[in-house]
């Protein structure tokens, strides 16, 4: 800001917001926008990008939510023929009832509005909504326009992806200058709709960001490849500890994930009617059965470990998961073997990749779950630095924390993935990649990439896998390098359940190359 003419970068940012409020009109000419423009820089955006609009024949109305209103912008606007609706302190959006203490003039202009840019707050913005600006953004949600958000979704935490109170739900979202991590982390995330990333040239002056997403290009890089002189030890041998008599699916579940994610061998070793599963369904993998009390001295030479899913709680699978984990391998630690490790610090080593849901983490550090899944960022952060390992967040946004390394998060998931099993599966899945040489940063952001696009694929069926993945590998991506507009593809899905994830793996990796390959 300090290089450039005064404004500049205002000028920019309003000018592409304007450009993609008029291709989402169509048809600028006689089309209703209501810019809800708040006291700072935020509502400065949407009130040049609002002139814009009325010099192209938008019929456009400003609501302005504060009495301290971005000057240059209003005279803009005012100049260009737009309308001015001005709240006063006293003006609220009627408690979470609706909008029935806003002047009437502000409700009419609103419902009745083809597009309606949401300036209230952007990186400016701190806590939850406060009245006018609470009631203005339910009036939108409720509104039949498009939303296009200015930056962020006010009441959406640019920094952190929480959403304290009330806050747009856009169907657009343009921000500037690099993507928020607020726009990338639920509940923020979920605001943001088809997210649009412009560069307005301050690119080379930004820090280092804390939290970063691979690409497909990074995880094809990453993802352990066979050579001509490979054999199936050098590949990675994973043993898997899981399942139990009344859990026998977690045991199939984690070795297909294995089997699938490219290991060279996968030994299984549980009760006798899990081993039975497994080998009726995974006959390439090497099964020990174990009876009560045994330890893994018998199982043979591994590279790295799954342990946990379905295994049990009791002393008995207390002392089966030290022997696992006093070997000092590399391990996926994942549900019981998190319950465990809640009850039981002691069994805490370095080289683990943690694998909790909410609930898991919530047991982990005493913090109810809600908490969890509303400050995503801040406990998985807090839980990689209390703990001092690896830790994979699951859920709505999939986030891997390590101390001393930027958050990754995960831009492939869906909400498909939402049911029993397909946790097992992603254990089983980042065993593999561990046991194949990565690190537990690597094989867990790499096995979410690859867990999220595997659901894609399956959910989209044969006929729109191709489509479906290359939505997420590219046009996700690009959006958050700021080449490309972000939006879902359009390809109708089914419910997927957790056993479709292995059988969908192959085709994941096979598209995962693609785009890797049009990037060189
Ligand atoms: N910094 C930059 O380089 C650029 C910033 N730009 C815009 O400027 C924005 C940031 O502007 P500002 O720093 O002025 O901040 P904002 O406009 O995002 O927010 C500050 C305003 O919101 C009010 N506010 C904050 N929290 C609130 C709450 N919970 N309830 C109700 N009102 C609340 C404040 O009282 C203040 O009036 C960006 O998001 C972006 O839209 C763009 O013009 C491009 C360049
Ligand atoms: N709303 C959601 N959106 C995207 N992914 C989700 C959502 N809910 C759950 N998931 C994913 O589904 C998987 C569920 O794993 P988990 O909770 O361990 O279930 P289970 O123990 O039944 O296997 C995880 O990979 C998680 O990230
Ligand atoms: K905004």
């Amino acid at each position: 800001m300090a290089r450039l003419p005064e404004g500049t970068l205002m000028q920019r940012a309003a000018a592409a917001l304007a450009a993609v409020c008029a291709r989402t009109l169509g048809r600028v000419y006689g089309s209703r926008v209501a810019v809800l423009a708040g006291g700072g820089d935020n509502g400065g955006d949407a009130l040049f990008a609002g002139a814009r609009l009325a010099r192209r024949g938008a019929r456009v109305t400003a609501i302005l939510a504060s009495f301290r209103t971005h000057r240059a912008g209003l005279a803009a606007l005012r100049a260009a023929g737009g309308r001015v609706v001005a709240l006063t302190p006293a003006d609220s959006g009627g408690g979470s009832g609706g909008a029935a203490a806003l002047p009437e003039e502000a409700v009419r202009a609103v419902a009745s509005a083809d597009l309606i840019v949401d300036g209230l707050v952007g990186i400016g913005g701190s806590g939850a909504l406060r009245e006018p600006y609470a009631g203005l953004a339910r009036l939108a949600n409720d509104a039949p326009g498009i939303v296009v958000a200015v930056d962020v979704p006010s009441g959406v935490d640019a920094s952190t992806g929480c959403v304290p109170g009330a806050a747009v739900r856009a169907d657009r979202t343009v921000t500037f200058g690099a993507c928020k991590i607020g726009l990338l982390v639920d509940p923020g995330a979920s605001h943001v709709g088809a997210l649009h990333v412009i560069d307005i040239g301050i690119g080379p002056y930004l820090p280092e960001p804390g939290v970063t997403a691979l690409t497909a290009a990074d995880v094809a890089d990453r993802l352990p490849r066979p050579a001509a002189e490979s054999d199936k030890y050098r590949r990675g041998v994973v043993g898997v500890v899981a399942g139990s008599d009344r859990f026998t699916g977690a045991a199939v579940l984690a070795v297909g994930g294995a089997v699938r994610g490219g290991a060279g061998m996968v030994r299984y070793a549980g009760p006798a009617e899990p081993v039975r599963l497994v080998r009726a369904r995974w006959p390439e993998a090497v099964t020990t059965i174990l009876e009560p009390g045994d330890d893994v001295s018998g199982v043979g030479r591994v590279q790295a470990w799954v342990l946990g899913p379905g295994m049990g709680t009791d002393d008995r699978a207390h002392a089966l998961a030290r022997s696992v984990l006093d070997t000092g391998l590399p391990t996926v630690l994942d549900a019981d073997g998190l319950t465990l490790l809640a009850r039981d610090r002691s069994l805490l080593r370095p080289n683990l990749l943690l694998t909790p849901h909410a609930g898991e983490l919530s047991r982990l550090l005493g913090v109810p779950a809600a908490d969890i899944e509303a400050r995503r960022l801040e406990h998985v952060r807090r839980a990689a630095a209390e703990l001092g390992v690896t830790v994979l967040l699951k859920g709505s946004t999939t986030l891997v924390a390590e101390p001393g390394r930027p958050v990754r998060v995960n831009p492939t998931g869906t909400p498909w993935l939402a049911t029993a099993g397909t946790g097992d599966v992603l254990a089983g899945l980042a065993g593999a990649l561990l046991a194949g040489g990565l690190d537990t940063y690597d094989a867990g952001c790499c096995a979410a990439f690859l867990h999220g696009l595997a659901a894609h694929v399956a959910a989209a069926g044969p006929g729109g896998a191709t489509e479906a993945a290359e939505a997420v590998l590219t046009t996700m991506l690009d959006a958050v390098a700021g080449a490309g507009t972000a939006g879902r593809a359009d390809v109708p899905t089914a419910p997927i359940s957790a056993q479709d994830l292995p059988d969908a793996l192959p085709e994941a990796l096979r598209l995962l190359e693609s785009p890797a390959k049009m990037e060189e």
